[in-house]
């Protein structure tokens, strides 16, 4: 089971060509991240595994069946995605309503739906806003609300954008410990972020993209041992690897317990 892109390329209808020639396997149960700078494709490409963005050329292939014989809202039953915008997503009066509506549009049992969507509330740690209206609530919360919406529908991959942007440090531990749940469930999580720290502590797999392409699709550890990559993504190590690095320290860290075991 797993999300395949095959030799995709995407045009925008003003004829930009944003992705080229992508090749990719996602599998269910794996924790993806997706790196690169400010206009690399990240968001393009991610937006292909669901079909909001359709190919124009190759094929993007979920569990074995060929998106484009499909309806963008077939496929959103596999995966679900998660704008980067939590305003672009979020139209309903109450926390409650926001996370039952799509439930409710596929006309689940009642009692079910309360059920998946408490357990999404729980999950993202909105059960005791759910009475709320979601306007009247801070930007990352509001962000919390697009995940547990998309958890309540239960997807087999779920696709976070940016999902650290604004998020404390007590934010971040929630999400950390949100998308360890989902992958331990076999949930596929792919999540696109330009935070460092947040990608070496929870990432096996990380994607790096650039120039339309995916230019490495390796370890943490790989990666940011790879100054060429790097330079040529436009990101930055990790900032304990940049001290090790000023410390004249060899070895690729990448946390700080790594560094102090190095210390004399
Ligand atoms: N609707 C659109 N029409 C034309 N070009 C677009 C459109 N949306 C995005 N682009 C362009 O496609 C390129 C890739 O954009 P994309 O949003 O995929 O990058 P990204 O890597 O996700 O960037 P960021 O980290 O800023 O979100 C950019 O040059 C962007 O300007």
């Amino acid at each position: 089971m797993a999300i395949e892109l095959k030799d995709v390329s995407f045009s925008y209808p003003n004829g930009y060509l944003a992705n080229e020639h992508l090749n990719l396997t996602i599998n269910q149960g794996e924790k993806v991240g997706i790196i690169g700078q400010n206009g690399a494709g990240k968001t393009t490409a991610v937006k292909l595994m669901n079909r909001l963005n359709k190919p124009t050329e190759g094929d993007v292939i979920i569990d074995g069946i060929n998106t484009k014989d499909k309806t963008t809202a077939q496929i959103a039953k596999y995966v679900g995605y998660v704008f980067q915008n939590p305003d672009d997503q979020i139209f309903n009066q109450t926390v409650k309503d926001e996370v039952r509506y799509m439930l409710k549009k596929s006309r689940m049992d009642p009692k079910l739906i309360k059920e998946k969507s408490d357990r999404a509330l729980e999950l993202t740690g909105l059960i005791d806003s759910k009475r709320k209206n979601p306007f009247d609530l801070p930007l990352p919360t509001r962000k919390f609300l697009t995940i547990a919406a998309v958890i309540a529908t239960d997807p087999k991959y779920i696709i976070l954008d940016e999902p650290t942007a604004g998020l404390d440090i007590r934010g971040i531990e929630v999400l950390e410990k949100l998308m360890d749940t989902l992958t331990a469930e076999g949930m596929g999580v792919i999540t696109i972020t330009h935070d460092m720290e947040f990608v070496a502590r929870n990432f096996d797999r990380i994607v790096v993209m650039a120039h339309k392409n995916i230019i490495m699709d390796s370890t943490a550890q790989e990666v940011f041992a790879r100054n060429d990559i790097i330079e040529d993504a436009r990101i930055k190590k990790p900032e304990i690897a940049l001290i090790a690095e000023v410390l004249g320290i060899r070895e690729e860290i990448l946390f700080v317990d790594e560094l102090v075991d190095l210390l004399p």
